[in-house]
């Protein structure tokens, strides 16, 4: 069996985005209220106490937007200085990110993902739910930052939608010619906006392989991440691609990782909402962490009965999940 030893922590369910593939559109949300969230000091009590002891070591910061998180750098500065983090990374769209990168880095962020489903402003804001005003160059200008930093790996996330933006993808992956960037191509999942998923569905990373075959030829990567992705190269770049297929493979035999959401549910697995525990109102109940580390050790032993074996080549039910995907942190 898998060692479960990564966590994706959502600092925050709000987004300064509203991506057409992550969210319903036009509905409103319940955002939490700010009593309802994690403090802090809950948060680092529930790292430090319940889930280094038993046994994650390698913590990825996501949400909602994670930047958009008050403290975030001092938050982040505490996880890294954990002896026990080996992994500490961000999930992030990237708007804040110029600002706020060295400040990151300084504070024990090594890597960060950043989302950029287009390099064409038109579709990038038809994606994220445009209000008026141009985001893509702000983004842009936090990849960079990111890049001067020193983020090592850089990856850049793609949503793949069909009709929206699978027409970009030679110039995407053509990205990690030049640069030492990650690029990786997501399938679009049935979480977060059922209608756009059952009108436009999703294409198959082999499909996108062969179109980059075609062009450049691609072979296997050595590389590895820690996460889902299979890796591939353009012979000659400096960069790698990576596709994540959780549509038309399945690679919950190697899930190495659950789900903690910034209302403090803990989550084993993303595409089935069996056996999520509520972590927070026990502490605030006065659990004492030795009681939440055998919580913990329960939803562990369960997670292989749990992870998701109802696939069927995307039609798994979309309408059954009541958190959006910007609320699990993807
Ligand atoms: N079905 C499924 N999809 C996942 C899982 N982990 C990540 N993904 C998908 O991959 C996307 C990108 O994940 P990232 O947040 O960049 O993290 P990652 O690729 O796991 O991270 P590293 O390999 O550690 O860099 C997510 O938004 C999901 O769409 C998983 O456990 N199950
Ligand atoms: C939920 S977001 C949170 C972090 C940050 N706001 C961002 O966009 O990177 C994390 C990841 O989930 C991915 N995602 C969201 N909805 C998805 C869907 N329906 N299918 C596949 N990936 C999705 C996003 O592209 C992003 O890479
Ligand atoms: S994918 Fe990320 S940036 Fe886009 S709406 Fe979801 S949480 Fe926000
Ligand atoms: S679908 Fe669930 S079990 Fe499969 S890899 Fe993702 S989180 Fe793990």
């Amino acid at each position: 069996m898998n060692q479960v030893d990564y966590l994706r922590i959502s600092l925050i369910d709000r987004c300064n985005f509203r991506c057409q593939y992550c969210m319903p559109e036009g509905a409103e949300l319940d955002y939490l209220l700010k009593q309802e969230l994690l403090t802090d000091a809950e948060l680092l009590t529930l790292i430090q106490f319940v889930f280094i002891p038993v046994g994650f070591t390698r913590f990825r910061l996501t949400g909602g937007e994670p930047l958009l998180r008050p403290r975030v750098v001092e938050l982040v500065r505490a996880i890294a200085s954990l002896p026990q983090t080996q992994d500490l990374s961000m999930t992030t769209n990237g708007f804040l990110l110029a600002s706020q990168a060295q400040n990151l880095y300084d504070a024990g962020l090594r890597r960060v993902n950043i989302s950029l489903d287009s390099l064409d402003s038109d579709t990038f804001e038809q994606i994220i739910g445009n209000r008026g005003r141009s985001r893509w160059q702000q983004v842009w200008r936090g990849i960079q930052a990111a890049y001067n930093v020193g983020f090592d790996p850089l990856k850049l996330n793609v949503v793949v939608i069909p009709g929206v933006n699978d027409h970009e993808i030679l110039d995407l992956a053509a990205l990690t010619i030049d640069k030492q960037w990650h690029v990786r191509f997501i399938e679009f999942m049935p979480i977060g906006n059922g209608d756009l998923f059952g009108d436009r569905g999703w294409v198959s990373s082999e499909d996108l392989r062969q179109r980059i075959r075609e062009r450049w030829g691609l072979t296997k990567s050595q590389i590895r991440g820690a996460g889902p992705a299979d890796v591939f190269q353009i012979p000659g770049a400096k960069g790698t691609l990576g596709f994540i297929s959780q549509m038309s493979e399945c690679f919950c035999d190697r899930c190495n990782r659950m789900r903690f959401s910034a209302d403090g549910w803990l989550r084993p697995c993303l595409l089935n909402e069996t056996g999520q525990i509520d972590l927070k109102t026990a502490l605030r109940a006065g659990t004492s962490t030795d009681q939440l580390q055998e919580q913990v050790k329960q939803v562990l032993a369960i997670k292989p009965e749990i992870n998701f074996k109802g696939r069927d080549s995307g039609t798994a039910d979309i309408y059954s999940y009541s958190r959006t995907m910007s609320q699990i942190g993807g």
